[in-house]
């Protein structure tokens, strides 16, 4: 091939992308074979006729591709797909060391019939690592050497239907060759597949760099799950947009499925470099979302760690990159508190680098509510904390004598309906619908109104004070009658014909333009409705407007908002649920999930939420439970725990600790420095951002949006979670306590899912309700770790570390 076709005496330049598989292949390598691809695609798209890269024919690829080796040092190969002529190339595969170029030579490299991205197998490295895998004893019986493996994967278990109906058959028996391919297995895959009959093989089938969706359809068909459920969550998620020619290289060349442009050059110098994936990669369903266009705003959900953050940060570099040049900010990263905002300006800066962050507004939306009332000149008061704020109803209740109320009612009375809903005198409220607050009469109405006044009262005395609750709700009021300006304006610009506004604007004083053109909000499920009204009249409704991003099962401090109510309209093809969990290990999944069975959940807006269909592709170690007789053991034995981990390997920073208040913090970080001499630094308010090497330790609810790689959830012990106080509800209120208990379900299912690699759970004295039953029988003893000749205390400690 003449690589220089089509320019002549030109250099060639030529796009480069670059195949997820190999990307996992330089992954796995690391060491220089990063750097060297890296270079090697630049050269190469600097100029393909470069004799220095030494390409070579390997072989055709239908009518309009071809294959070709490259070599990008003395030890390492790459395989790349060319075509329109070698104007498009992808790497598909990174091979290092003498066998470079066999290895490559005989790849098999096809269309996927599902998805038509270009995926790469070799069938005889897995036909010599999985399927000859010694899978039977001398008298018959399949082998499977001892020792502790991830459920699901060391034995031809019961969990899959395939498994059981015969040891001697293959794992996959039961699906025919149809029902694999149409579901998205690799077509090339099959005849090893078929070969595969043990748990073993095919946990070792899982550590080779297959394809997403085959790894992914099956995981669940061996989980059991019905080829129907893998099909709606799985497969038609990576169903291409048009029907897939399995023979047009060029076209399938040109799908950005599973492929990372390489155009950028910021992506080129990263690619020696350690970077992260979900930089590069998206799951076509992420890719959907994030670069989709919608007529107004758009709404995706989805359990924890399923990439919700990771889309909202790609949804806002997509809306800056469709701007039009300026040095305004017309982009707003909402979301719930200061360290998650601050946590996501990191994590945008990564995506792109200063460049984008000079566009975007990353704030928390009380912060955002501050600034709006202080812009407005308005008298603002001390905002008080939450625990000031419900002290001061205690003191209307004593003054009042009103003691038959309670303050966590009244507070989210006032809250969730009267500044929720708007209303400005008794009249309103007494008309106000309710729903989903416990019943009260007209006649204690008119007394909660009351209440409220003597509250908003004391509130206006001076010193004046001020909640978070009523910064949202005087910041909403603002917005509103700003855009109603905003409208007016153009209602009159259009009534002249579209001329300029000069004269009106200068002789009114008005600043007329829509505070932002695009609103990205994520941990929707926490945002209060004053802070929605805000956040509705911060940008004028349009195509893609708003795009939030949230899950109800996480929900820890709002309460449930429906959007529509807002202004906010999302239903239909507006509204997505991403389904795959990047981040937990299907083990601490399963248990993080059981957490929440039989709870329903809100969609965020009029409608109900499920974790249906929602997996891992990570395989792990089933979470550990440790009891304790008292506070003290529980806390040394976690330390011995934390010190055999990071004697193993991890970092002290990878690790996190739950405590069940402030005080015990401080108790535990004692504990971890002068017995154990581990440091340990306190979760604050500015997150997980210390830099110190050093165990992070709060409580649940500092957990939220975090993520670490081994979790120790302390003190999960009945009377703590839920916490003993809910127990008043009990008969008096049960709607209450059922809210109450749901809100802690929710909160350990928060903790428990920013597990990456390993979840421990502790407690002394009995062990929570909410974990599985039996458990204080089959919990390992805290009491035999700190003896000498206790237990092994976990050999995950050294095997995922
Ligand atoms: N397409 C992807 N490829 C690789 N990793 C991904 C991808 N999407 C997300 N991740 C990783 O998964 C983890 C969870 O992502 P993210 O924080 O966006 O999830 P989330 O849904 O916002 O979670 P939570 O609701 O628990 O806060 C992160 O480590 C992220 O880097």
């Amino acid at each position: 091939m003449n690589y220089g076709a089509g320019r002549p005496g030109g250099r060639a330049r030529t796009r480069v992308k670059v195949g997820r598989q190999a990307h996992s292949d330089l992954e796995s390598r690391g060491g220089s074979v990063p750097d060297a691809v890296g270079d090697f695609v630049h050269r190469l798209r600097a100029d393909r006729t470069n004799r220095a890269l030494r390409l070579t024919f390997l072989r055709a690829a239908g009518s309009n591709g071809e294959l070709h080796l490259g070599r990008a040092d003395t030890h390492c190969m790459v395989l790349l797909l060319s075509t329109d002529g070698g104007d498009e190339m992808q790497v598909l595969a990174v091979r290092d060391g003498a066998r470079a170029r066999d290895e490559l030579a005989r790849l098999t490299v096809e269309i996927n019939p599902v998805s038509g991205s270009v995926e790469v197998v070799d069938q005889s490295e897995v036909s010599a690592n999985v399927v000859a895998l010694p899978d039977r004893s001398p008298n018959g019986v399949p082998a499977e050497p001892g020792g502790p493996a991830p459920r699901g994967t060391d034995t031809p278990d019961t969990a899959s239907p395939a498994a059981s109906s015969s040891l001697r058959h293959p794992l996959f028996a039961r699906y025919d060759d149809r029902t694999l391919i149409d579901l998205g297995v690799v077509p090339s895959l099959l005849p090893a597949l078929r070969r595969v009959t043990t748990g073993k093989q095919f946990e070792k089938l899982l550590t080779h760099n297959l394809p997403e969706l085959t790894r992914d359809v099956l995981l669940s068909l061996r989980d059991g799950t019905d080829p129907k459920h893998v099909q709606q969550h799985i497969t038609d998620k990576w169903r291409a947009d048009e029907e897939v020619n399995t023979g047009d290289w060029s076209r399938a060349a040109r799908r950005t499925v599973s492929e990372a442009e390489t155009d950028d050059a910021a992506v080129l110098s990263a690619l020696g470099k350690s970077f992260d994936t979900w930089r590069l990669f998206l799951h076509p369903e992420q890719r959907r979302l994030a670069t989709g266009d919608f007529k107004g705003s758009a709404k995706v959900t989805g359990g924890p760690g399923t990439g919700k953050t990771v889309v909202a940060l790609h949804r806002v570099r997509y809306l800056v990159d469709r701007l039009p040049p300026g040095h305004s900010r017309p982009v707003l990263l909402a979301t719930y508190n200061t360290n998650l905002a601050l946590e996501l300006r990191d994590r945008l800066g990564q995506l792109g680098g200063e460049e984008l962050l000079r566009r975007v507004d990353v704030r928390s939306v009380d912060a955002l509510a501050r600034e709006v009332v202080q812009e407005s000149r308005a008298e603002l008061g001390r905002p008080l904390d939450d625990e000031a704020a419900m002290n001061l109803w205690h003191t209307v209740l004593a003054e009042t004598g009103q003691l038959g109320y309670d303050a966590d009612f009244l507070d989210a009375e006032f809250k969730h309906v009267i500044l929720a809903a708007g209303c400005g005198s008794w009249n309103d409220y007494r008309r106000i619908g309710r729903s989903g607050r416990p019943r009260i009469s007209t006649a204690q109405r008119h007394e909660v109104w009351q209440l409220v006044q003597t509250y908003l009262a004391h509130l206006e005395a001076p010193p004046r004070q001020t909640t978070y609750a009523l910064i949202a709700d005087k910041a909403a009021g603002l917005e509103q009658r700003r855009m109603a300006r905003v409208e007016e304006q153009a209602r009159y610009k259009d009534g002249l014909g579209g001329r300029d506004l000069i004269h009106r604007e200068a002789s009114s004083g008005m600043w007329l333009r829509p505070r932002y053109q695009h609103i990205v909000v994520d941990e929707a499920q926490d945002l209060s409705a004053s802070h929605w009204r805000m956040l509705r009249a911060m940008v004028r409704k349009g195509p893609n407007d708003i795009f939030l991003t949230g899950d109800a099962h996480q929900r820890i401090y709002g309460s449930r908002v429906v959007l529509s109510h807002q202004g906010i309209e999302i239903r239909g093809r507006a509204s997505r649920r991403l389904t795959l969990n990047y981040r937990t290990t299907r083990e601490i999944l399963g248990s993080a999930n059981g957490l929440l069975a039989g709870e329903s959940f809100d969609d965020l807006d009029a409608g109900t939420d499920t974790l249906d269909g929602y997996r891992s592709v990570l395989t792990g170690h089933d979470p550990q439970f440790w009891r304790a007789p008292d506070r003290l053991t529980e806390m040394r034995a976690v330390a011995t725990l934390i010190t055999e981990r990071h004697d193993h390997g991890t970092p002290y920073s990878a690790m996190a600790v739950s405590v069940p208040d402030g005080r015990s913090a401080q108790e535990f970080a004692n504990v971890l420095a002068r017995e154990f001499d581990v440091p340990a630094v306190e979760l604050g308010k500015d997150g997980a951002r210390s830099g110190a090497d050093a165990v992070r330790i709060g409580t649940m609810h500092r957990f939220k949006g975090l993520e670490f790689q081994r979790v120790f959830l302390t003190s999960v012990g009945e009377g703590r979670v839920p916490d003993q106080r809910i127990e008043q509800y009990r008969h008096a209120n049960p709607q209450r306590y059922r809210q109450e208990e749901q809100r802690a379900r929710s909160l350990l299912f928060v903790a428990a899912t920013r597990a990456r690699d390993e979840l421990i759970v502790s407690w002394n004295g009995r062990a929570s309700r909410f974990l599985p039953p039996d458990v204080d029988k089959t919990a390992y003893r805290a009491t035999d770790l700190l003896t000498s000749d206790g237990p092994p205390s976990g050999s995950s400690g050294s095997a995922v570390a």
